[in-house]
């Protein structure tokens, strides 16, 4: 079997924000006037500089002796400089040289930055300390002095200020992409992609270098206004560009030579940094407002102050509510003040034993204990001894409160535990197969291929950049080897097998055209790609409404049916595990307090803590005052009472 992964998930990230689409960033920035400006004032100055030889009135190398620092003339409407150039045609050309130098510059620092810091972000550790200390060191000398250093060693001349630029901005790049690729890492989308069985670099650059697509986009515009400025002072100090090369660094040079006799000569170069060097910043801003949905309207301004006040009063009431609460009656936590009984180990045996419905082991776990090392040295039992088969086409679900170590049981399955945190005993075999111990590559090949997972939140667990058929394509060819076509082909075939009408035309689609329940669908379905031997859903009705969540429980039913794979269906919902489960098994604390058949179970739980479950759960046919907490079910010494 394959593990599959699927999910919902707030889409607040700058990511899942441009996720929204280029075309909402667009209507965005339609309503940005500044941002507009910015945009035809970019798009003017590209006209001139392409243009440049049909707009000039002269050739940039046109000299003309007799007419050197003329001044304003019908011939020269900017006057000449100092070798009779006319200073138009050089602010012309100067355009085009440095749009030149700040595109390049930027493409390099970008060549050289997005890499280093993806690869730092993604990889952490070793190679995250040693890559962040060469960033340091970047950072402790002056770009400006990077820049001379380059020059001096290789010259002067466009290609070689590109690269001085380019290396000077590198690590500012990097820096942001590994800050973001840091935070992307944890997504759930990105561990989706791991379990589908992608390899690094294809989760790297395929999944997570698209979701940067917006904040590069940023530091790129930006980082162009930066370029200018440093192309000027360089051209200035007359280390940039040669002397024969028209820019606006080498006409300030000019003209602070001459600001005595003639003071105006720098306005045209002034003039044009700054007003290039704005537009590019006010388009970074554009864009980052535009992708985080930022809106400077006063409608907007005032909608949202009005939130806030609305927010403040609810938070106060609610405050105010608690603390009468508190005040009326002081009912004690069942997590905080109940006494935490020890776990009696009755259900062991029953966990081993699969149902004469579903006799064929496929999944057994066998006396697994996971812990975690703290730093100070502390081993913290997470998961103590827990054994567990799962038969053929069985669906087993996995109950217990928040916190009882369900998800660290699924993941220890997947080989998915955080750092930190590892199997210290036990086995776990799929189909015959040992996974304990098996190492990254090794996982890859049952992650996504015969272990499926279904995460809780479907819009998270899906690459917001990528469209439905993207992601549901690139598991088939990576575990089936299938072409292109054929993929498309089958993704379209489980995209109908899920339910999803018109599957093929969806495949185009991206995740946020997708409802909730929909959205779960294509999670399946991209589950289901590697022909899984068991399914792992991991709370994966939890963010459904309750008939979304039915229809997705009987979908999982039928398919469970049809491709005979077992299911290990994760809640604390006692709701969806008696409509969907064949047997239950019960955590609590780390500990497994029982395995029985779903009926047994809510007919005659064996264990008191399944009992109390149990009566915690409010019904419709019960009228009292106040339900059973888990501290009605324990006595003071922290012993089960068995009723
Ligand atoms: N990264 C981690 N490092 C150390 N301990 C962790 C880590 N993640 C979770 N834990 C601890 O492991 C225990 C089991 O957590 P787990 O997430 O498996 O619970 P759960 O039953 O899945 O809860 P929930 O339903 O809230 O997801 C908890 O005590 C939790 O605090």
């Amino acid at each position: 079997m394959t593990v599959s992964t699927v999910g919902p998930a707030a889409a607040t990230t700058p990511a899942a924000k441009q996720a929204a689409g280029p075309r909402q960033a667009w209507r965005r920035l339609r309503h940005q006037p500044l941002t507009l400006a910015a945009i035809l004032t970019v798009a003017l100055i590209v006209v001139i500089a392409v243009f440049a030889p049909v707009l000039a009135p002269y050739a940039p190398d046109d000299t003309d002796f007799s007419n050197v620092l003329s001044g304003p003339t019908a011939a020269h409407p900017l006057g000449t400089d100092d070798l009779g150039h006319d200073v138009l045609s050089q602010l012309i050309f100067a355009a085009r040289t440095a749009l030149l130098v700040a595109g390049g510059s930027v493409l390099v620092a970008m060549l050289i930055g997005v890499p280093f810091g993806l690869i730092l972000g993604y990889k952490g550790g070793w190679y995250d300390r040693l890559g962040s200390r060469v960033m340091d060191l970047a950072d402790a000398f002056p770009g400006i002095m990077i820049g001379f250093v380059v020059i001096a060693i290789l010259g002067r001349g466009v290609w070689i200020l590109i690269f001085a630029i380019g290396l000077i901005f590198s690590m500012n790049f990097g820096r942001m992409v590994r800050a973001i690729t840091l935070a992307e890492r944890k997504k759930l989308y990105v561990e989706s992609a791991h379990v589908s069985g992608l390899r690094n670099r294809q989760i790297i650059f395929g999944q997570v270098l698209p979701n940067l697509a917006g904040p590069l986009a940023v530091q790129a515009a930006v980082f162009l206004g930066n370029a200018i400025k440093v192309e000027a002072a360089l051209s200035f100090l007359a280390l940039g560009l040669p002397d024969d090369q028209p820019s606006w660094g080498g006409m300030l040079r000019t003209a602070a030579e001459h600001q005595v006799d003639h003071p105006l000569m720098a306005l045209p170069p002034g003039i044009a940094i700054v007003v290039t060097v704005l537009a590019f910043n006010l388009l970074g801003d554009g864009i980052n407002d535009a992708l985080s949905g930022a809106r400077s309207t006063r409608k907007a301004r005032k909608a949202s102050r009005k939130a806030a006040r609305l927010a403040a009063s609810t938070l106060a009431e609610v405050e105010q509510a608690r603390l009468d609460a508190e005040a009326r009656e002081q009912v004690p936590s069942t997590r905080d003040d109940a006494p935490v009984p020890v776990a009696s180990s009755v259900a062991t045996r029953e966990a081993l034993v699969t149902t004469a419905a579903h006799p064929e082991p496929v999944l057994s776990v066998r006396g697994v204990s996971i812990v975690a090392d703290r730093p100070d040295g502390e081993v913290v039992p997470l998961v103590s001894d827990v054994s567990l088969t799962v038969g053929r086409g069985e669906v087993l679900g996995l109950l217990g409160e928040s916190g009882s170590g369900k998800s660290m049981l699924a993941k220890s399955i997947l080989g998915l535990l955080p750092p930190g945190v590892r199997v210290d005993s036990g086995s776990v075999t799929l189909a015959g197969d040992e996974l304990v111990g098996r190492d990254e590559r090794g996982m890859r090949a049952i992650r996504g291929k015969k272990l499926g997972v279904v995460f809780q939140n479907p819009q998270a667990n899906l690459s917001p950049v990528h469209t439905v058929g993207h992601q549901l394509v690139d598991p088939l060819r990576v575990h089936h080897g299938m072409s292109k076509a054929a993929a498309r082909d089958r993704a379209a075939e489980l995209l109908d097998m899920v339910g999803v009408k018109d599957a093929a035309g969806r495949l185009s689609q991206y995740p946020y055209q997708f409802s909730g329940g929909m959205a779960q669908r294509v999670a399946i379905a991209i589950a289901l790609a590697g022909e899984p031997d068991v399914l792992i859903l991991d709370e994966a009705t939890s963010a459904l409404d309750v008939t979304t969540q039915s229809q997705v429980l009987d979908l999982v039913l039928d398919l469970r049916e049809s491709l005979g794979m077992a299911v290990v269906n994760i809640t604390h919902d006692l709701g969806v595990a008696a409509e969907s489960c064949d047997r239950v098994a019960i955590l609590y604390h780390g500990e497994l307090l029982e395995v029985n058949d779903v009926f047994s179970l809510f007919e005659n739980p064996h264990h008191p803590y399944t009992a109390a479950l149990l009566a915690a759960h409010p019904t419709a046919d019960r009228e009292v005052d106040r339900l059973p907490t888990l501290a009605d079910f324990v006595t003071a010494d922290g012993e089960w009472i068995v009723r």
